[in-house]
């Protein structure tokens, strides 16, 4: 059985970097985002994402998180502007969460840490494909959206309804006609750095965008996302909590935000 990364105390955040040595790069994501230090940059562009709802194609669990995959063999989905030049596609988003609602996601801000963290992954059209771009330095580009305690969020509820059906490792069932766009915050204020892949191979090739706004999450629907196995169907059950990777030394790196 391989040994293979995970977020467990023999596999976790610790010990990827005996495998992957750029765990201990300059450029390694997440990070502690601290508002004060972050520079308004006025250069910066707004930020435009236009997302074809019927590019939705799946949802996995992974083994790590679970993710919504997107048709990506046109610019149907795609983020444009913001702190990124040229076209990138949309990819999939998935999520980083906690064994409760103390902890969770893997940027955090003055410290703080969220329950929850959604990434919308997207990769430069100046490459072929994904797999050419994610080893690129301007490779990717991933939105990043705090969840944080609140009212039940209905459209978040759409994805959560279909996690009964991909409960362990490696299933995967249909999931189309969704708009990830619906899934974020009223503002599309954000900080912005270059970073990394917050998992193995945890290659720096990601200009980050997380937005300033958080969107909200019910206690219970943060009880669905912990409903989900690390495991296989026939393994011994291993709940999927405290799936993130904690912030990483900033390096000198300039945190920049699009807002006063
Ligand atoms: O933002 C990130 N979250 C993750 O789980 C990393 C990843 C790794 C491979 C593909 C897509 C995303 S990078
Ligand atoms: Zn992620």
């Amino acid at each position: 059985m391989s040994h293979g990364w995970g977020y467990g105390a023999a596999n976790g955040p610790d010990k990827w970097g005996e495998e992957f040595p750029v765990a201990n790069g300059p450029r390694q994501s997440p990070i502690n985002i601290v508002p004060k230090e972050a520079q308004h940059d006025s250069s910066l562009k707004a930020l435009k994402v236009r997302y074809d709802p019927s590019n939705a194609k799946g949802i996995l669990n992974n083994g790590h998180s679970f993710q919504v995959d997107f048709v990506d063999d046109t610019d149907s989905s795609i983020l444009t502007g913001g702190p990124v030049s040229g076209k990138y596609r949309l990819k999939q988003f998935h999520f980083h969460w906690g064994v409760s609602d103390d902890c969770g996601s893997e940027h955090t801000v003055n410290g703080v840490r969220f329950p929850c963290e959604l990434h919308l992954v997207h990769w430069n059209t100046k490459y072929p494909s994904f797999g050419e771009a994610v080893s690129q330095p301007d490779g990717l580009a991933v939105i990043g959206v705090f969840l944080k305690i609140g009212a039940a969020n209905p459209r978040l509820q759409k994805v959560l309804d279909n996690l009964d059906a991909i409960k362990t490792k490696g299933k995967q069932t249909t999931f189309s006609n969704f708009d990830p766009k619906t899934l974020l915050p009223g503002s599309l204020d954000y900080w912005t750095y270059e970073g990394s892949l917050t998992t193995p191979p945890l290659l720096e090739s990601v200009t980050w965008i997380v937005l300033k706004e958080p969107i909200s999450v019910s206690s219970s629907q943060m009880s669905k996302f912990r409903s989900l196995l690390f495991s296989a169907e026939g393994e011994v059950p291993c709940n999927m909590v405290n799936n993130y990777r904690p912030p990483q030394l900033l390096k000198g790196r300039q945190v920049r935000a699009s807002f006063k």
